[in-house]
């Protein structure tokens, strides 16, 4: 049978090449950077112009179907992911590498229908590697197969991790404190490439054993996800239930702060003890809203592990 999405995916392969070109380009000229959320929340015109460059491209081709873009959120518009097709796109993901030239800068073009991801594509533009990922038939690295590490030993492992663009001193205590807890396991090491969608596809190359983060949007995933899951990952919760990280606190499992004031990323922390018997990790924490009182902030906490198993481990 005909695959219904294919040449959706390929749209979405030859936009995101053009988008990285542009991308490139951009790199060679003066970056004229603003901010957004907080003062380390960067964003270009080239955010911009490379958004609606895919926008107008898809729309003209598919006309009906819907769109979540980083920057068009930004701008106003809602990020609701329906039953329709829709379109989860990061134009530059790792804008503040883009900035500084630090050579890790993706195109993340996610898929979704009936709320499920059906083809992620991450082209990380300067190390011109195309990541691409159908549902049910794996995922690749400019064409290659990809497979997640197959390492078991969590100290055996490397951990992928970024600091997020929140200095509230709060946030940046949990961020240090968990990651003081996996230094201490100890792992090997801990590297990030300044993208979540790059730390997911070297979660799938196997090049780090798993990817964390306290903090992110559905269109820094959405692509990644599936990528991921193709190669053999698994997204996970706490409670060790698979994860759908792209339908925004849908999944709730943790609080901000408990009855008994810990917080979800100590306990998640907790996990990863508990769980380096199969090894690791991805967890998601839906940013913190500002002005949100945190101690009624709902969080969802997704784990990634290497291996995909059916029944996953109880922790
Ligand atoms: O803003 P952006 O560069 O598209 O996306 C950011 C990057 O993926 C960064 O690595 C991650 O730490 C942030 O959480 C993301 O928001
Ligand atoms: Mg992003």
């Amino acid at each position: 049978m005909a695959d219904l999405w294919q040449s959706a995916m390929d749209h979405a392969v030859a936009i995101a090449r053009k988008a990285g070109e542009t991308i490139r380009e951009a790199l060679l000229n003066d970056r004229k950077v603003t901010t957004k959320s907080s003062s380390v929340d960067l964003v270009t015109q080239t955010d911009q112009k490379v958004e609606k460059m895919i926008i107008q491209s898809v729309k003209e081709r598919f006309p009906a179907h819907r769109f979540i873009g980083e920057e068009s959120v930004a701008a106003g518009e809602a990020s609701n992911l329906t039953t329709a097709p829709t379109w989860i796109i990061d134009p530059i993901d790792g804008t503040t590498n883009f900035v500084h030239a630090f050579p890790f800068v993706a195109v993340s073009i996610g898929f979704a229908v009936n709320s499920q991801v059906e083809f992620g594509v991450v082209y990380s533009c300067l190390e011109d590697k195309m990541y691409t990922a159908r549902r049910g038939k794996g995922a690749f690295c400019n064409g290659e197969p990809l497979q997640v590490s197959d390492q078991t030993d969590v100290k055996q492992s490397i951990i992928a991790t970024e600091f997020g663009s929140s200095r509230d001193p709060e946030v940046v205590e949990n961020i240090f404190s968990s990651l003081r807890k996996i230094l201490c396991i100890p792992v090997h090491g801990v590297r990030g490439a300044g993208t979540a969608a790059v730390n997911m596809c070297l979660v799938a190359s196997g090049s780090v054993e798993a990817y964390y983060e306290i903090g992110i949007h559905v269109w820094d995933v959405a692509a990644g996800s599936l990528i991921v899951t193709e190669a053999g990952g698994v997204l996970m919760d706490v409670e060790g239930k698979n994860a759908k990280p792209w339908l925004p606190n849908t999944r709730p499992v943790g609080r901000n702060r408990d009855a008994t004031g810990s917080n979800p990323v100590s306990q998640a922390t907790k996990q990863i003890v508990k769980i380096s018997k199969t090894t690791l990790i991805v967890f998601f924490f839906p940013r913190i809203a500002k002005g949100v009182d945190t101690t009624e902030t709902v969080h969802e906490i997704s784990v990634t592990l290497p291996r995909k198993t059916e029944n996953h481990p109880e922790f």
